[in-house]
């Protein structure tokens, strides 16, 4: 089966700073990908060359097994987009909004029922967007991303502006359109919501693909998965905690974080951090959640990489982005 996304040693640099390095990627029929990084990560930039709103500097890029330079049109027809920073007309209603995207797309969706389903209110509908909360305008974007069922969902950051309620009804409407087989690709800082959805995860850091897999092979990967939380009287010695080396200890305060496979004894591993002089006080178990896979894979690197996060870029270089307008 033709991948719906596939990208291979996909790279842009923007002067000093590569933004996406060598990234090689595919995105399955009917998956619900979570596409994760801090912030400068290369997400956004990545989304953009699947859109071709950026050209790469090295690589391939393939939606649908089409080259976005060439077939951008065929490939908009079958896929929604919810940009980063929506960009809505504040003059125009959301109706009109909708309508707009109903006439591009040729599509027999109904404004009113896409209202409902983003639970954007019928009256707001008739007023102008600059009015619009932001909330209310992620809903709008949301909703002419949904016209015309698409097979490709792209959602850039969809939780953006939207309070607890707007983000369970995210990810209520990314299940349903999983549900009648779209494939959604989306991007988000919020992990627990990544969590509650996604088949599968990318970890972006840098603009280099650190894993991806499923949240519970990651967890694996994570020597287990399992955490062990321990609070310590007395001073506390990181060199000689790092010394045991069969798991991996986060140092704050009084408090550890251990990250250790299932099969680690808990006595044991009590008894060897005792022996590095403190008093184990308070001790509790829990499996990795995603926020601890996403610090694993995020802090590490050499700060000196070419491909630093906000690396000063100057102003100059922001013109290498290649605009193009589907
Ligand atoms: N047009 C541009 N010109 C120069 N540098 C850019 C440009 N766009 C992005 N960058 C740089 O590329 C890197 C990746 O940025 P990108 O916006 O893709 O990250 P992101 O993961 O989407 O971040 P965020 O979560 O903050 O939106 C950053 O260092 C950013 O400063």
């Amino acid at each position: 089966m033709t991948p719906v996304i596939e990208t291979s040693g996909l790279t842009k640099q923007y002067g000093e700073v590569r933004a996406v390095s060598d990234l090689t990627l595919t995105v399955k029929p009917g998956e619900v990908f979570g596409f994760l990084g801090p912030n400068g990560a290369g997400k956004s930039t990545t989304i953009d060359m699947l859109l071709d709103y950026v050209r790469p500097t090295a690589g391939t890029v393939r939606v649908f097994g089409l080259d976005p330079r060439a077939d951008i049109k065929e490939i908009h027809a079958r896929m929604g987009v919810l940009p980063d920073g929506v960009a809505l007309y504040d003059r125009l209603t959301g109706r009109h909004h909708l309508e707009f995207a109903i006439g591009v797309k040729g599509a027999d969706d109904t404004v009113e029922d896409l209202l409902d389903r983003v639970s954007l209110d019928r009256v707001a509908a008739t007023r102008r967007v600059g009015s619009y909360s932001r909330g209310m305008r992620q809903r709008l974007a949301l909703a002419m991303a949904l016209v015309g069922s698409p097979d490709l969902l792209v959602l850039d950051e969809p939780q953006n502006g939207l309070d607890p309620h707007g983000m369970r009804e995210m990810r209520d409407i990314i299940c349903a359109e999983a549900d009648r087989g779209a494939t959604v690709f989306f991007s988000s800082h919020i992990l627990s919501e990544v969590e509650a959805v996604a088949d599968r995860v990318g970890i972006m850091n840098r603009g280099v693909l650190v894993a991806v897999d499923s949240i519970d092979s990651l967890r694996t990967d994570l020597e287990g998965g399992v955490i062990v939380d321990l609070v310590v009287e007395g001073a506390v010695d990181e060199d000689a905690l790092a010394a045991i080396d069969y798991v991996t200890i986060g140092v704050v305060g009084q408090s550890l974080t251990v990250e250790c496979s299932q099969d680690v004894q808990k006595s044991a591993l009590i008894a060897d951090i005792e022996a590095t002089g403190v008093t184990v006080t308070d001790v509790g178990t829990r499996r990795a959640s995603l926020e601890d896979l996403f610090t694993a894979f995020t802090t590490d690197v050499d700060s000196t990489d070419q491909s630093t996060v906000g690396a000063g870029v100057p102003e100059s270089e922001t013109d290498e982005t290649q605009e193009v307008t589907a």
